[in-house]
Formats: C-alpha cells, sequence, structure tokens
C-alpha cells in the first residue's frame, strides 16, 4: 500500500499480534486498534476486496457497482446496551457504508455517509469488534478475525474524510499506535511512552529502521519498571493494572509517570551493601550512580544542579514519582537500612550498568550514536533478522515503495549484513551497516537525538500513518503475576507465581492462586527442622545479595567450610523466588552447579541456605582484575556450559546467566549459581514469555518478548564470554532504553578488537550469540565446539585469584 501523502490511510502492519498487548499490559489505556489493509478472504464474512478502483464486485445484482471497496457479512449491534446482534451485510463504497438485510437485498437499510465519521476504533466488546461513531450515531460491527477487523477498518478509515485529516489529533490519539515513515514520527503513542522516547538515545533514524522495535521495547521497559515496582510492593495487583468494568484504569498507575523509577532487579530489595570497595556489589552500586543516564533517571538521581543526589535521597525522589505514601514509606525504610549500614542503597535503574561505568557524564538524551564499531563477530549460520516472507511481505508493505525519506532498510532486507549459510563461521570484519552512525535524509534533518515536531506521539503533521501493531487489543484486569500450573506440579519454581507477569498470549493468563501463607507454608516445608546454629559456625561475610547476606561458615562436625545465604525473609517481597532458588538447587546438583546442601528457617523470618563455599567468588571480580587468556575463557565456558548442558537436560532454563552468577573455588572449578529465575520447561509448555534477567545479558527473543527456549542461556552464555574478552556486556554504556533497542535490532554484537581473537572464539561467539534461534548452538552442541576444546585445565584458572590474596593482605 502507498504511504505517499495522498492517501492518508493506515497501512499494513508490520509485524501483525506482534505488540498486540503493547499498551494493555503497560495501563495506558484500554481501547486502541490498529489499522492495517486485508484482503480478508474469511469464509464466515465472505468479504471481498477490489481495492480502490479494482473491478467490480462480485456481489448481488442489486449491489454491483463499480465502486465497492469491501463487502461482507458482519454482526452488528446499533447501541451499546440495548439492541442485539445481527447477522447482516454490509457495503463499503468510496462514500458510504451500507448494511443491507442479506446479500441479495438490494436496499440498505440504513447507509452511513463516510464523512460523518468520527471515529473509527477497536472495542472490547467482541473479540474482533470494530466501533464507528458519527456525531449521532454509535455502531458495533464483531467480525471473525484481525485480518477482517483490520481490513474493514483500514478501508473505512481511508475514505472518512474526517479521520486523519480534518481531526487527525483525536483519531490518531484514540485509536492508532502508528509510525508516519514520511515525518518519521510515531502517532498514537501514550504519554508516557512519548516522554520515555524524547528522554531516550533512541533516534529518529532507529525509528525508520524498525519502528516496530522502537515499541517492542518501550513494552519490555515499561513492563520491566512494573515488574520491579511491584516487587517492591509499589504496585502489584492492587493498584497496577486494576481495570474498570469499562476497560479504562481503575486506579492511576505509576507507569502513567513517565519518570517512574526503576528499580533494583534480582529477588528483591536492592539492600544496603557492606562490602569491600571491590566487591561486585559495591561496583554494582557505584556503577548505579556513576552511570545514571539523566535522559531516563537522571530526573530522579538528580539534584536541581544536576548533581547526583545520594542514593538514599535519590530513593525518596523516587518514591515522589511513584507517588503514595507507601512508595514514601520504603523509600524511607530502604535508605535508612542504607545509611545504618553505612552504605550507599543502589539508585534505582536495574537497567543500568551493573559494571562501573567509565568516568564520564551523565549520559543524557542528546547523547551521540556510537561511533562505527571495529568489527564484527563471524557471520552465525543463518540471517541474524532474517524475517519470514510473510514478515518481510509485511514490511514491504507497511513501508510501501522506496521514498527519499526511508534511509534505512529493514535489518531483514539489509543484504550487506545477511550471511551466507555456507559462510556460517567464517569470520567477517565489515561493519555492520545498521550500526553505523546515524545519517540525516534530506526529508529528515532534525538532530537524530532530538524529537523533530511531530515525533513520537506528536499530533502535528498530517498521515499518512504506517499502523503499528500493539501485541494484543486491550484487554481487561491485567492482574497478579501467575505461577504455571506446570511449574506446581513439578515442584519446581512451585511459587514463581510473582515472578512472570501475564504472558502476551491469552492462553498463558493464570492468576497466582499462592499467596504468602501458602509460599511460607511450601517454605516450611522444604527446610530442615534442625537449628543451624547447632551445626555451624560463621566465620566471616563473604557477600551480599539483593536478598541478603552471604557468609563463610565452618561445619562443626567436620570443620569443612560451606558458604551460607542468610535473608530476612520479613524483607522479601519476592519470597517465591528464593523458594524457587531452593528447590531448583535442591534437584540439580551437578559439579557445574554451587551445590545446594540444606535450608534452615530460624525464627520463622530468617531463612538460612547453606552451599558449596566458592572462595574464588564471582567470575565478575576476577574479569575486573585479571586479564583472560583465550584457554582460561575457554575452560570458564565449558565449564559453565556443562552445567547449562545439565539443567537444560532438566529442563530447566536457567535465565539469568551473567558473570556475576558464576563462582570459582580455589582449585578452579567454576559452578553457576543464582536459580532464583529459574523456569522449569515442561511438555505442556515449552516455550517461555516471561521477561526475566538482566536486560544486558538477554536474547533477543526476551528483548521482543517472543516466546523463548533454554537457548536463552546460550545467548548469555555468549554475552558472558565478551564480558571476559571485553570486561563488560555490549551496549553497558548506553542510555537503557537505547541498549534495549540494540539488543532488540542489532542482532549478533559486534567486538572492539576481532582482530584479537582467535578464528574459534569468534566461531564460539558467533553460534552462541545467534539471533536466529534455531541456528543458535545448545549447550550440548557446544560442548563440541572447537573453542571449548582449547580450555586450560582447572587448575589454569587458580592465578585469576591472585588478586583475593593481595587484596586481603
Ligand atoms: N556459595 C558461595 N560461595 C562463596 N561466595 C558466594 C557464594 N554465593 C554467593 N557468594 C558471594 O556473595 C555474593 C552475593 O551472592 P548472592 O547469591 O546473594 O547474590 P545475588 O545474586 O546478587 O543476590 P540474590 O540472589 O539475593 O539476588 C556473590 O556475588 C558472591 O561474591
Amino acid at each position: 500500500m502507498s504511504l505517499t501523502p495522498s492517501r492518508p490511510a493506515p497501512a499494513a502492519p508490520l509485524k501483525r499480534g506482534d505488540i498486540q498487548n503493547v499498551l494493555a499490559n503497560s495501563g495506558y489505556g484500554s481501547s486502541f486498534s490498529v489499522g492495517s489493509s486485508s484482503t480478508s478472504t474469511s469464509s464466515y464474512a465472505s468479504s471481498h476486496y477490489s481495492g480502490i478502483g479494482g473491478s467490480p464486485n462480485r456481489n448481488s445484482d442489486g449491489m454491483t457497482s463499480s465502486n465497492i471497496v469491501r463487502s461482507g457479512v458482519v454482526s452488528i449491534k446499533e447501541d451499546f446496551l440495548i439492541s442485539l446482534w445481527r447477522p447482516k451485510w454490509m457495503v463499503l463504497k468510496d462514500t458510504t457504508l451500507s448494511i443491507h438485510k442479506n446479500e441479495s437485498a438490494s436496499q440498505a437499510q440504513n447507509t452511513v455517509q463516510l464523512g460523518d465519521i468520527s471515529n473509527i476504533e477497536r472495542t472490547d466488546l467482541k473479540p474482533y469488534c470494530l466501533l464507528v461513531e458519527t456525531k449521532d450515531k454509535r455502531m458495533y460491527f464483531s467480525l471473525k478475525s484481525d485480518e477482517e477487523l483490520y481490513g474493514w477498518q483500514d478501508d473505512i478509515y481511508s475514505r472518512s474524510p474526517l479521520m486523519g485529516v480534518s481531526n487527525p489529533t483525536n483519531f490518531v490519539h484514540k485509536v492508532h499506535v502508528g509510525f508516519d515513515p514520511i515525518s518519521g514520527a510515531f502517532t498514537g503513542l501514550p504519554d508516557a511512552w512519548s516522554k520515555l522516547l524524547t528522554k531516550s538515545a533512541i533516534t529518529r533514524e532507529d525509528y525508520q529502521k524498525d519502528p516496530q522495535a522502537v515499541l517492542d521495547v518501550l513494552e519490555f521497559y515499561t513492563d520491566h519498571q512494573k515488574r520491579e515496582l511491584e516487587e517492591l510492593g509499589f504496585g502489584g495487583s492492587n493498584n497496577l493494572s486494576v481495570r474498570s468494568a469499562n476497560g479504562g484504569p481503575s486506579t492511576l498507575s505509576p507507569y502513567d509517570n513517565a519518570s517512574a523509577p526503576r528499580f533494583n532487579a534480582g529477588t528483591g530489595l536492592g539492600g544496603a551493601a557492606g562490602m569491600s570497595k571491590s566487591s561486585s556489589m559495591d561496583r554494582q552500586q557505584l556503577s548505579r550512580q556513576e552511570s545514571a543516564p539523566a535522559g531516563l533517571n537522571g530526573d530522579i538521581s538528580s539534584g536541581p544542579n544536576g548533581a547526583p543526589l545520594s542514593s538514599s535521597a535519590a530513593l525518596a525522589r523516587a518514591a515522589e514519582f511513584v507517588g503514595g505514601s507507601q512508595a514514601q514509606h520504603h523509600a524511607n525504610t530502604i535508605s535508612a537500612a542504607a545509611s545504618q549500614n553505612g552504605a550507599r542503597a543502589p539508585i534505582p535503574g536495574s537497567l543500568q550498568a551493573s559494571r562501573p561505568a567509565p568516568p564520564r557524564p551523565l549520559l543524557t538524551a542528546n547523547r551521540p550514536a556510537p561511533p562505527a564499531p571495529q568489527g564484527a563477530l563471524p557471520k552465525p549460520p543463518l540471517p541474524e533478522h532474517t524475517p519470514s516472507s510473510a514478515d518481510l511481505l509485511a514490511r514491504a508493505k507497511a513501508q510501501g515503495p522506496p521514498t527519499e525519506t526511508r534511509t534505512a532498510k529493514p535489518p531483514g532486507l539489509n543484504t550487506d549484513i545477511l550471511p551466507q549459510r555456507s559462510e556460517s563461521l567464517t569470520p567477517v570484519t565489515a561493519q555492520r551497516p545498521n550500526m553505523a552512525p546515524a545519517k540525516s535524509s534530506p526529508a529528515n534533518t532534525f538532530p537524530a537525538t532530538q524529537p523533530a515536531p511531530g515525533a513520537a506521539g506528536s499530533t502535528v503533521g498530517p498521515p499518512p500513518i504506517k499502523p503499528l501493531q500493539p501485541k494484543k487489543p486491550s484487554q481487561p484486569a491485567v492482574t497478579v503475576t501467575p505461577a504455571h500450573d506446570e511449574d506446581k506440579d513439578s515442584g519446581v519454581a512451585a511459587a514463581a507465581a510473582a515472578l512472570e507477569k501475564p504472558s502476551p498470549k491469552e492462553k498463558e493468563k493464570r492468576i497466582s492462586t499462592m499467596n504468602e501463607a501458602q509460599i511460607m507454608e511450601k517454605l516450611r516445608s522444604v527446610v530442615s527442622k534442625d537449628d543451624p546454629k547447632q551445626l555451624y559456625s560463621k566465620i566471616r561475610k563473604v557477600g551480599q545479595g539483593a536478598s541478603g547476606h552471604v557468609y563463610v561458615a565452618k561445619t562443626l562436625a567436620t570443620g569443612k567450610k560451606i558458604a551460607i545465604k542468610e535473608m530476612d525473609l520479613s524483607n522479601q517481597p519476592r519470597k517465591e523466588l528464593i523458594v524457587n532458588e531452593i528447590l531448583v538447587m535442591k534437584e540439580s546438583q551437578h559439579p557445574n552447579i554451587v551445590n545446594f546442601l540444606e535450608s534452615y528457617l530460624v525464627r520463622n523470618n530468617e531463612l538460612w541456605v547453606v552451599m558449596e563455599y566458592m572462595e574464588g567468588g564471582a567470575l565478575t571480580d576476577i574479569i575486573e582484575n585479571n586479564t583472560l587468556e583465550e584457554d582460561q575463557i575457554s575452560s570458564i565456558c565449558f565449564e559453565t556450559c556443562k552445567g547449562l548442558g545439565h539443567l537444560h537436560s532438566q529442563s530447566i532454563i536457567h535465565r539469568d546467566i551473567k558473570s556475576d552468577n558464576v563462582l570459582l573455588d580455589a582449585a578452579g572449578h567454576v559452578k553457576i549459581t543464582d536459580f532464583g529465575f529459574c523456569a522449569k520447561l515442561t511438555d505442556q509448555k515449552s516455550k517461555r514469555a516471561t521477561m526475566v534477567g538482566t536486560p544486558y545479558w538477554m536474547a533477543p527473543e526476551v528483548v521482543k518478548q517472543k516466546e523463548y527456549g533454554a537457548k536463552v542461556d546460550i545467548w548469555s552464555l555468549g554475552i558472558m564470554a565478551i564480558e571476559m574478552i571485553e570486561n563488560e556486556p555490549p551496549y553497558l554504556d548506553e542510555e537503557p532504553l537505547k541498549a534495549l533497542y540494540l539488543i532488540a535490532t542489532n542482532g549478533t554484537p559486534t567486538l572492539k578488537k576481532p582482530e584479537s581473537l582467535s578464528r574459534e572464539l569468534k566461531g564460539f561467539l558467533s553460534v552462541c550469540l545467534c539471533v536466529d534461534v534455531k541456528s543458535r548452538a545448545t549447550a550440548a552442541e557446544l560442548l563440541e565446539h572447537d573453542f571449548l576444546k582449547k580450555a586450560c585445565a582447572l587448575p589454569g584458572l587458580a592465578p585469576l585469584l591472585r588478586f583475593k590474596q593481595k587484596q586481603a593482605s
């Protein structure tokens, strides 16, 4: 479909169904729809589509007309409350919409002039229901499918002069999430998203390149915020997404505020830290303070003159943004805890760096695009962004014929980056075209990072609008995070309820049945009844996690050292994650997993988890204090991969693989830890759709909120390998929303110095960091990879721990 200004109609969607829950899930409103052109041939509707100026329609004699655009059976209701649904034959011509008793009735029962139509939008009344409004009439049309709905909607919309021309503002905001390639602006974005986008480093070129991805990451980002707020008890089922009967939000969502803060991820509260300067926790806090981007949360982490606020002040300020005394109370509590411990509470922002950022000014929305990368990884076996032909078609349709304003090809169409199958492991050094610095097209002369008039959410500027696809139509009450029944059945992730947000897929939506008391009951059933204080004696604190302190202790009976993770349950908003962790650790004993030894409930609210002691600590610290050789990287990857292979063979996905969650002991053993985010796959549910993990390590399919499987861990392993090579994961310095966009769109990340790496290592990375999930290696396949054959023996890792002795002395 043409997207030239002469046709102010919505065009075909980029990817139908992909963002259907964009708004509904984010609490932005309940009623919106998307447009597309569709040649519906549903047998239900028997619709015909001849297009503009198409050949005469095959209708009954009475209605045969050269200007019939579309006709078909629809179920109609003329009044919301009183009237009944009745099957009718509807005929759209260039200037009228007429309702006939049936297909052969030539006389229309009712005719609406398209010039009178003031609104057309999708509604909740039925699954595929369209509302058409004139000044004095509201009609509801129930259709059979999205295709039909979009087809009718587009065709009516494009011929209704009040739509998008004389009254575009109303329409756009109520109805379409669209992208106008001419002005390079999104239309119909919720206010909060517009603000986020305006503040982010995502450029207009980015919008042009992949508008769908921009919406994906906005959704991801706001969902992420929502979940984290829920974790802190700022939201949750009571006040987050509850909708009133008419579909509108019944309570104010904190996410309506674009400045809503983001909080520390993990199992719960960003606890106060009391670690030595080199500890990863301390570094995380430092990093969060240093790199808090002004663009997204600088407004809560900066004082009036732009100076960073103290973390407690920032947190308190964050609470103000959330609003309400509960939030303020939380902030105060956390701040108090932080100062009590003489430590800084983390600045809200789990999307931020978990490594110390290099000293530099706070990121701002005007941060320039990153320079072109120096090199690229070998091409993965299949194209990173090879869209299906349907995708390509939809995109091509949506984008229309090339115009001067379209500077970027969709990634999938960019033949420069399409790897050849036969060259799958061949290193390439060409720059990734889609990583090149942004260029302004002639029609796009606004600074790349500065929203132009008509940019995100703007109502300025005429259509054409390229409609994008909210993931699902508005839906009622998205409430508490559900547990997956099969998880419960399996005994693993029994209480992972709150972990799981309602999936984009309606079928996955479940309501958690586990309340706090049940979770505690479950916990009591898995812990030992013994008194741990009679069994162990603590030696010293060795770590600080989000949910508690970690101590090295001595087993009184044997003298053997063990680690105890001690958690105050009264401070754990996500107790189910802890139960999850215990259950997974208990069931998944393996040499490459930090083995669970026992757990205890002390005084009913203190949980002790006793596990193997890994004196080498987290790989993060090792990376920070060493330059790793390839054989050492290989060895760590090999060991981690064995652990992953074991988990995956048990149908468990770890979902948070990163250097922080890989521990080493003095002998060089490498083990995976932190099972709070694990998910158990079952026959009934072999894929997941929940957004879990740490953004920089997340696979594109997770960021794009698609269904995913165990291979997300393989992607994260690849990112962890990059950490070992480059000290940090890709995009760590990017502004968070931009980082998400880059993960979603860039495909396999590029390396800073590919020329310094062996062919085997680059090949390994390419099969881990393969966007095409089918082509991404499994853990078993990786174990056979040439690079892992280079692994040094475990004692070869021991020198990496020398820094610890130096630190201790
Ligand atoms: N078994 C262990 N042996 C030695 N040190 C450990 C062990 N487990 C954890 N640690 C240390 O304690 C730190 C915190 O561990 P923890 O698992 O609590 O971290 P976390 O994943 O950030 O927290 P949480 O799981 O509560 O979100 C680790 O970074 C590590 O240095």
